[in-house]
């Protein structure tokens, strides 16, 4: 992409910034609202990587934001400090380890009790900036005096005084904040936020410590909060203690609901929707107390009807402005299938396995290994054994304890009891982002992809943990400079057939391509051991004959076991069948002939019709 381009947001929101201030006012904003505007527009972009990219829905930005800003106003009023972009900068570090501990102990929950936990943080601040802490803050009076925001530059000091001067302050630090929220969401970084949003658990799975990441941006958000509570003292010149108020919270959630979620621009166009409102109803309209409850019903009807918020539906208007959205993709019927004729590509051919300790030998032994859900056990003792190289099935009937198997081997769960050693290294105790890390990984009997995102977005995200690891705050490097990204999104779509399909939704795929990108995401970890749950689950006829066929392909040359019900077609894959019956190895490590034929498997299939049967 052309430089100018590429940096076409940047360039058009500076141009609206330096217009905004000869427009509005014509529109009925004052000098005051606008700046206002701006404030609440930078503190949201903080919030919305929070909730828009990554799902996570805090009431609790009021702490952030009154901590960033007492403190600064702290500095400029109670002690000779005078320089205010410092002071900012330090309430802005101030928020942020505030952030950090805060974030420490409420992300231990996600949800409905994430948000909750947020809530009573911002209550608890709001006490203690009140009582304890009163003597610094001013308590219920707050901390007059602010000075102006200044600039010093050694030989002469500038001071933004007037309504114009104090925007273009305002305006400077609006823009610095939505360009470095623009790096995040194009970096790694912004796609993992993404992927967390989407999917946490496949997420995790994939190799990622979505931990790590929900608190990087946790305190982010905090940051901003905190830059924005300091412009907010500076602009008027004191600072207010209902900054700690559940109301900012609120304000700052109602206003990226109007604007839109998970587009930077949302909190700003919400903003000047909701304080131009609040004005007009209450200083033109002169509507009294009553101004609330229209204001209230606005807000309803606007998160109703724009489900999008007013960002969404300007793009909306500007897709149907331009004939409708483009579509990438071709029509679900030309995108190839995989058949066992299609060669593998040159790039196909490049898709890593990671390296393993030794060669030959065992790569995975799991002995005595038992889980139990209260008095039901799912597996009791099971010893497995899986070779370098070998390609294994797995079978049993319905609640045999096959799933909760592979959720041990990868360790999604972990056992009651029993050991688990991969490549030579004992992983009973592992998590699940470090078991894919080691070359363990398993695609799932449901499909766990990244629904809002592209196939080709749903593949970085998968390799991305073997590019980069667990975990890497590489904020500000772009996701098209990771080495060897492209290659192995590439290598992998071409493996799985989908490389058609790399810029398409996965929303649009159909089922067969879905199942197919499921495998992909395991794939494009590199792993050395590959475990598939049921990849043929719910395929028609030709699906599966296709499906078996592109199994066949990625086998060569890998370590794979796999689990299916249909035991034709498994056959045709696998070397050699373990049998689990009841949560017991009721057979292990048999050729598919030997499995056809023998009657205790034909029993547990068929409650002892001593026959022989063809098993389908
Ligand atoms: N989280 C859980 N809590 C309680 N019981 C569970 C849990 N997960 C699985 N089970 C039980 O463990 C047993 C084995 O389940 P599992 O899903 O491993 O069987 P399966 O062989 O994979 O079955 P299917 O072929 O139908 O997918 C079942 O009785 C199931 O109800």
């Amino acid at each position: 992409m052309s430089r100018p381009r590429r940096f076409l947001v940047e360039i058009l929101t500076a141009v609206a910034l330096i217009a905004a201030p000869f427009v509005l006012p014509h529109l009925g904003f004052s000098p005051t609202t606008i700046n206002r505007i701006l404030i609440w527009g930078l503190v949201g972009i903080g919030f919305d990587l929070l909730f828009g990219y990554t799902g996570l829905l805090s009431f609790g930005q009021s702490a952030f934001f009154g901590s960033g800003g007492m403190f600064a106003a702290y500095l400029l009023t109670q002690t000779s400090f005078t320089n205010t972009i410092v002071a900012l900068i330090l309430g802005t570090i101030v928020a942020g380890v505030i952030g950090y501990l805060v974030g420490l102990v409420a992300l231990r929950r996600t949800g409905i009790y994430f948000a909750m936990i947020t809530v009573a943080i911002a209550e608890v601040f709001f006490f203690v900036e009140f009582n304890p802490l009163s003597a610094y803050t001013g308590g219920e009076n707050g901390l007059p005096g602010v000075p102006p925001p200044n600039l010093s530059l050694g030989f002469t000091s500038i001071e933004f005084t007037s309504n114009l001067s104090m925007y273009a302050f305002f305006a400077f630090w609006y823009f610095v904040g939505l360009v470095i929220a623009l790096r995040i969401v194009r970096s790694p970084v912004g796609l993992m936020l993404r992927a967390i949003r989407d999917n946490p658990l496949r997420a995790q799975a994939l190799g990622h410590n979505i931990h790590s990441y929900k608190l990087l941006v946790f305190v982010i958000a905090s940051m901003y909060a905190g830059f924005g509570g300091g412009l907010l003292g500076l602009m008027q010149g004191f600072m207010p203690p209902d900054a700690f108020m559940f109301d900012t919270s609120g304000q700052i959630v109602i206003m990226t609901a109007i604007g839109g979620a998970g587009t930077l621009f949302g909190p700003l166009l919400g903003a000047a929707v909701w304080l131009y409102l609040s004005d007009f109803f209450q200083t033109i309209l002169n509507l009294g107390a009553t101004w609330k409850l229209i204001l209230g019903i606005v807000f309803v009807l606007l998160v109703v009807f724009l489900r999008r918020g007013l960002a969404g539906a300007i793009v909306d208007l500007y897709d149907r402005a331009r004939g409708g959205k483009k579509t990438v993709a071709p029509p679900i019927a030309a995108a190839p299938a995989a058949t066992a004729s299609m060669p593998i590509t040159k790039s196909a051919m490049s898709v890593k396995h990671k390296a393993t300790a030794s060669k030959t030998g065992p790569i995975l032994q799991a002995s005595g290994l038992t889980k139990r859900y209260g008095g039901l056990v799912a597996n009791s003792e099971i010893d497995f054994m899986v070779k370098h190289g070998e390609i294994r099935g797995i079978i049993g009937p319905n609640g045999a304890g096959k799933t909760t198997f592979f959720k041990m081997l990868t360790c999604e769960i972990v056992p009651t009891s029993g050991k688990i050693v991969f490549d030579g290294r004992d992983i009973t105790d592992l998590g699940v982002a470090d078991a894919c890390q080691l070359g363990l990984t398993k695609s799932y009997q449901i499909n766990q992809l990244f629904e809002r995102l592209t196939v080709r977005q749903n593949l970085q995200i998968a390799a991305l943990g073997e590019t980069r690891g667990k975990f890497r705050p590489d904020l500000f490097k772009s996701l098209s400079k990771v080495s060897g990204l492209d290659a192995q999104v590439e290598g992998t779509a071409a493996l799985v057939h989908l490389t058609e399909r790399l810029d398409t939704p996965v929303s649009e795929l159909a089922y067969g391509e879905k199942r197919r990108l499921e495998i992909g995401l395991a794939l494009a970890t590199s792993p050395s051991l590959l475990l598939l749950d049921e990849p043929l689950a719910g395929m028609s006829t030709q699906e599966r004959v296709d499906t078996v066929a592109l199994l066949k392909s990625i086998a060569q040359g890998r370590t794979m076991i796999v689990i299916d019900h249909d035991m034709d077609s498994l056959f045709e894959l696998v070397e050699k069948v373990t049998v689990l019956q009841e949560g017991r190895i009721l057979v292990e490590a048999a050729t598919p002939d030997e499995i056809k034929t023998n009657a205790a498997v034909q029993e547990a299939y068929l409650g002892g019709v001593h026959e022989e049967v063809v098993l389908v």
